[in-house]
């Protein structure tokens, strides 16, 4: 089957910094794949080439086969992908419904930001999204008066507003309390899996927290200097004698000498 995300040879520099190096990677329909790695390793460099944001300086990326590399992220968001980011883009003087509706408003053709649509089917799908990630309650409150906790839930039900197929979380738990980050990824994936009617989201996300990582994650890409270093099942990545020693800092200094 095509993967929904290949990933041919990226390189991506900044001046002197390689930010990405040579990134090969296929993803699957339906995996949920975690992206490690030491701050400044080139996670967030990945994503933003993946959603064009950024373009590589060498390289190719294919959305279920078909070449994207130069499309804008509008074009790429109407292949299916969605994303979110590491601190919530919010408009937080508009209600939670306002962000929901213009997040729908913003996938759709000929949209207009500042005119979001306000009828039965728009309204109907962004409320059904807000029950599912459990933050209905709030539909009319500020979005500046949310907790931490409730503001990524929301900034995650607005990228599935397009339906996408593949959608990115740049570290979904940043900002999220210790007691929460749990309740916040089973909403997630709950919201997520529980769709009907709807194909399955391949996910990729960022993150920095190894007790999410080894819960949520179906398969682990470790990423140092611009590389993937390792890349499989979580168990089989985290035991990785490099990504301890670069990654998870979780091998003491006199053995990583000897690995
Ligand atoms: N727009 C930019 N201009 C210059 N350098 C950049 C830019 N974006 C990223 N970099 C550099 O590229 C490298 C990779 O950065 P990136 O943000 O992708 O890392 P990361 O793994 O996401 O880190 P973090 O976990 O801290 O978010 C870093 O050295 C960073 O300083």
């Amino acid at each position: 089957m095509t993967p929904v995300l290949s990933a041919r040879g990226l390189q991506r520099t900044f001046g002197a910094v390689v930010a990405a190096a040579d990134i090969n990677v296929d993803v699957a329909q339906g995996e949920r794949l975690c992206l490690i790695g030491s701050n400044g390793a080139g996670k967030t460099t990945f994503v933003n080439m993946v959603t064009g944001y950024l373009k590589p300086t060498e390289g190719s990326i294919l959305l279920a086969g078909e070449d994207v590399t130069r499309r804008s992220p509008r074009e790429i968001t109407r292949r299916g992908v969605a994303r979110s980011f590491q601190i919530p883009q919010l408009c937080l003087h508009m209600t939670v419904l306002e962000n929901m509706l213009t997040a729908l408003h913003c996938t759709q053709a000929h949209a207009h930001f500042l005119r979001p649509a306000r009828d039965a089917a728009s309204l109907a799908r962004c409320d059904q999204l807000l029950a599912a990630f459990g933050v209905a309650e709030h539909a009319q409150r500020l979005a500046r008066e949310l907790p931490g906790g409730v503001r990524k839930l929301l900034d995650i039900a607005m990228a599935l507003t397009g339906q996408p197929r593949l959608l990115l979380l740049d570290e979904p738990t940043s900002g999220v309390s210790a007691d929460e980050k749990f309740a916040v990824m089973d909403t997630v994936v709950r919201a997520i899996e529980g769709r009907q009617d709807e194909a399955p989201v391949t996910v990729v996300f960022v993150e920095h927290d190894m007790d999410i990582v080894r819960r949520y994650a179906s398969r682990v890409a470790a990423f140092s200097s611009g590389r993937i270093i390792a890349d499989g099942a979580p168990a089989h990545v985290l035991a990785d004698a490099d990504v301890q020693r670069y990654v998870t800092g979780s091998l003491p200094a006199s053995l990583a000498e000897a690995a």
